[in-house]
């Protein structure tokens, strides 16, 4: 596919958006609903493409999901229901997939074999696969069990205590998954919170779990019951917006549904800190995830500073906060955040480089960014989202604020997490 003509110098954005559902939450949705017994109907499920590999993967063990857009129904028959899979289980470009399928995995008395796609291939594994090593599964890969293709030999496993190395909510949860089929309890203990879903769903699930400062613990041999799913807005999606909102002149949007768990909402604390014009309305959540609708409007901004425990909290956002701070007054400093060199790209790269395109003051640390902001308008120029669906919609928002035109190579990867994004941004035009 060519490069995409993308939208610049944008005088105003208007309106309302409702945006997709959160891709960590339909993941575990269908996750669960695959290991109950009985019948998961899922609302407000994200069709993106990450979740239809987790999708297409349970189907090939053996399990019946229905989809229709984000209307999902999916006929569980318990852990001992999923059967071996007759061909390779492919993730595609998904993290969450992959990790947490290797959790559950674990613990199922049959072979798989994992692949992904060209990014998969790099990412790191063996945190994942060494703590379900020590519960007892057998786990092979390329480089010592480094990367993909990855072989899984499941069966009896026994509850560990585990500290995490890295901070990272795909781990914890890959570990609690193998947990709920272990001998005793599994411990993890997190070095800094991360987001809780996993937590939350084993509760809605009809399971239990138990969380003491950063430990949360479970008990194996539990029975999950199928459920209703309500998925909420996706806030790592309207962080896209939230952003335009407050960088591009006379704008006013609002942010429907919008998921709020706390784990999650660091975007919204730099927001706050950097003296954005914005107004939040939480509501009482259906399913167990804090949700509401918020309004932002342009305001003008300074720097900040994102470093320690709010990291974990805004992981995904830090490409878009990048952009937010060219746009303030001032030095912007992220570090504490070298988890950024292992998602879909090496993200401290991609973003200094693409932003740099675009004649951004912005350098590279080894564990995070230096942005100074306001010197001088963004310009035209060819960029590439390098095939990762986050650095791909930074840059059409970054558009917003560049003289001349922009121009973005891969801009397809934007299915991963959000296939309607153009439409929502253009309906903010009208
Ligand atoms: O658990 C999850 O759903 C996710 C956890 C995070 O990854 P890590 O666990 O690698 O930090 C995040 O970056 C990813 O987009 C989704
Ligand atoms: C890192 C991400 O996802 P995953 O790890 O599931 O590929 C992301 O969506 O930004």
């Amino acid at each position: 596919m060519g490069a995409k003509k993308l939208i610049s110098t944008k005088s105003s954005l208007n309106g309302t958006i409702k945006v997709p559902g959160d891709k960590s939450i339909s993941h575990r949705a269908v996750m669960f609903g695959s290991i109950a017994s009985g019948v998961t109907t899922i609302e407000n499920f994200l069709p993106g493409e990450d979740c239809l590999s987790t999708i297409a993967c349970f189907r090939k063990l053996g399990v019946k999901i229905h989809q229709d857009g984000s209307n999902v129904t999916v006929e569980g028959n318990g852990l001992g229901g999923l059967q071996e899979s007759e061909t390779i289980l492919d993730v595609g470009n998904s993290g969450t997939t992959i990790r947490l399928l290797m959790g559950i995995l674990s613990g199922r008395p049959f072979h798989s074999v994992l692949i992904g796609d060209e990014s998969i291939g790099k990412r790191p594994m063996t945190r994942v696969t060494r703590p379900l090593a020590q519960m007892g599964a057998k786990i092979t890969g390329r480089r010592d069990g480094e990367y993909t293709p990855l072989s899984i030999s499941g069966g009896s496993l026994k509850g560990i205590e585990y500290k995490l190395p890295v901070a990272s909510a795909q781990v914890k949860s890959a570990i609690l998954l193998a947990g709920l089929q272990a001998n005793g309890e599994t411990t993890v203990i997190e070095l800094e919170k991360t987001r809780d879903h996993t937590e939350r769903m084993i509760r809605l699930f009809g399971g239990e779990v138990s969380s003491n400062g950063n430990a949360v613990s479970v008990k194996g041999g539990q029975h999950l019951t199928a459920t209703h799913v309500n998925v909420p807005g996706d806030i790592s999606s309207a962080a896209f917006f939230l952003v335009a909102g407050a960088i591009v002149l006379n704008s006013t949007i609002t942010l429907m549904n919008v998921g709020l768990n706390p784990t999650r909402t660091g975007i919204l604390d730099v927001l706050i800190a950097m003296g954005a014009d914005m107004t939040i309305e939480e509501y009482e959540s259906t399913t167990g995830e804090p949700a509401g609708n918020i309004t932002i409007k342009t305001s003008s901004l300074t720097g900040t500073v994102l470093s320690g425990d709010l990291i974990p909290r805004l992981i995904d956002e830090i490409p878009i906060i990048a952009l937010l701070a060219t746009q303030a007054e001032g030095k912007t400093v992220i570090k504490d955040a070298a988890e950024l060199k292992v998602k879909e790209t090496n993200r401290i790269d991609t973003v200094v480089n693409e932003l740099k395109k675009l004649g951004a003051n912005i350098v590279a640390t080894e564990d995070g960014m230096i942005i100074h902001g306001k010197s001088g308008k963004l310009k035209g120029e060819t960029v590439s989202s390098y095939g990762d669906h986050r650095i791909g919609m930074m840059l059409a928002v970054a558009a917003l604020v560049c003289t001349g035109e922009v121009y973005l190579e891969q801009s397809e990867a934007i299915a991963v997490s959000y296939p309607e994004f153009f439409t929502d941004l253009h309906s903010l035009f009208l």
